[in-house]
């Protein structure tokens, strides 16, 4: 989408010359106070050129300086740049101090204002992918995701990290729980003791017990010399243990003692050895139809899941699939030395409409795979694996209002993605007006899309 530069201007001539040298911009102009204000709101621009001289006080800047106020006042992340008589260096700085982006001196050359303007428009990007991102990584710093659903959870992580109260991370293969467990022991007041992951189900049963409590030397054959385990080593820390639904039924007993008296005693031993632990547990099985099929037991259940948190599928954070694909874009680029830069319009609808079985995990395979392999620097549908969005993916109702419907919200989401969740360009993307568009989103429950303008 071309970008819009709003040029203040009460010069005819110059507002002609501006428009030549800035053909790869949507350009607007404003001649005065009340119409550079009223185009501010309209388009929005990210980059402003402003004439400091302006009626009715052409000669000195103090109209100009009352527009950049009020420009930086209504919309601080604009990028003003102040155009300045040749010999009126004084009021250039004075716009600086007021917090005007550049400024450049009369008579106009055309290179060179591209380049201020060009410079401008990457910065102001950056400034607000970087808000994205901050906004993103508030607080727990790896876990990217902007959709209401995941920082939700966000929030009752941070929350329950102070606590030492046993979380219960709830949520399919790949959704992230292991990147939660560790981003609520770096909140913790534990952050500086050691986070120790175990996974129940990937080792064999008769060798958990000894892994997880340690044993003591001759406990078994082979059990040359004492040796601590995971939990002992999480010591002052935090424990994870992943897969809890794996773990045997037998051994379920001991962890519960663990987990109510705080002592353990290892494999062969005698001794009760104090523990002090938080643990965080996960599982992506339904525990409370296991409790009923009494393969996990209902006292343990109730122990390990004082606070449990939900982490919901990629396919229900729409929101964040083109967020994390951008990431890891970037990420294996630079990995990879790779020439891919971005996707196609069919490669994120493609990506939009996939349901992600195997969540966050997938899309690093996915964008991997199609950093390294995309021929040119946009990445395809082909090149992710999957099949672009084409006319099979109808709905199947006939009914012609849910048709429409259908038809409408998907619309509304593709638009609100392109438009980097600008509700003004979505709106426009869409041919209708914010108010419509706010309608809309009411209509169809589309409580996530919200305005980050
Ligand atoms: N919100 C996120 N932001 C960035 N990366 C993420 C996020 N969630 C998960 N990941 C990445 O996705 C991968 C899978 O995450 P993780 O191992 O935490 O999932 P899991 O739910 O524990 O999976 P499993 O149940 O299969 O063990 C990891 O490489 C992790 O770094």
């Amino acid at each position: 989408m071309t970008d819009t530069i709003l040029v203040v201007d009460d010069d005819l001539g110059i507002q002609k010359q501006l428009k030549w040298s800035l053909t790869d911009y949507n350009v607007v102009f404003a001649d005065d106070h009340t119409s550079a204000i009223a185009q501010l709101r309209r388009f929005e621009p990210k980059v402003v050129t402003l004439d400091l001289g302006l009626p009715p006080d052409p000669a000195n800047a103090s109209e100009g300086l009352r527009i950049l106020h009020d420009i930086i006042a209504l919309a601080p992340r604009t990028k003003v740049i102040v155009v300045t008589g040749n010999s009126d260096k004084q009021n250039a700085l004075k716009a600086i101090d007021f917090g005007a982006y550049d400024f450049y001196q009369k008579p106009i050359d055309s290179d060179t204002i591209k380049l201020l303007v060009h410079r401008a428009l990457n910065l102001s990007k950056l400034e607000h992918e970087n808000s994205i991102l901050s906004r993103t990584r508030s607080g727990m710093s790896r876990i990217v995701g902007n959709s209401e659903a995941i920082q939700k959870v966000v929030r009752r992580a941070e929350k329950i990290a102070n606590t030492d109260i046993s979380t219960l991370l709830l949520g399919e293969s790949g959704t992230g729980k292991e990147v939660f467990a560790r981003s609520i022991h770096e909140h913790s007041p534990r952050k500086d003791k050691p986070f120790v992951a175990i996974n129940c189900a990937s080792i064999p049963e008769n060798l958990l017990e000894s892994e997880l409590f340690g044993y003591e030397k001759g406990a078994f054959t082979g059990a040359n010399k004492t040796t601590i385990g995971k939990i002992e080593t999480a010591q002052g820390g935090t424990l994870f243990l992943d897969e809890i639904g794996d773990m045997p039924i037998g051994l379920q007993a001991k962890m519960l003692r663990f987990l109510q008296e705080r002592v353990i005693e290892r494999v062969g031993g005698r001794n009760e050895i104090p523990v002090d632990i938080r643990v965080i547990c996960a599982t992506h099985r339904d525990l409370q139809s296991m409790v009923s099929q009494e393969t996990f037991r209902e006292d343990l259940y109730y122990r390990v899941g004082e606070m449990p948190i939900m982490i919901p599928p990629l396919r229900e954070r729409d929101q964040d699939i083109i967020l994390l694909a951008r990431t890891f874009l970037n990420i294996y680029r630079e990995e990879f030395k790779a020439k891919a830069k971005s996707f196609s319009e069919t490669a994120v609808n493609a990506m939009l409409a996939h349901k992600w079985p195997g969540n966050i995990r997938e899309m690093q395979n996915k964008l991997k795979s199609a950093v390294i392999m995309a021929e040119g620097t946009v990445i395809q549908p082909d090149d992710l694996g999957l099949m672009p969005v084409d006319a099979h993916d109808e709905p199947e109702t006939l009914n012609l209002r849910e048709v429409r419907e259908i038809a409408e919200s998907r619309a509304i989401r593709r638009a609100y993605q392109k438009a980097d969740k600008n509700m003004s360009k979505t709106a426009e993307l869409l041919g209708v007006t914010r108010p419509t568009l706010y309608s809309l989103i009411d209509k169809y429950h589309m409580e996530d899309i919200k305005s980050s303008d």
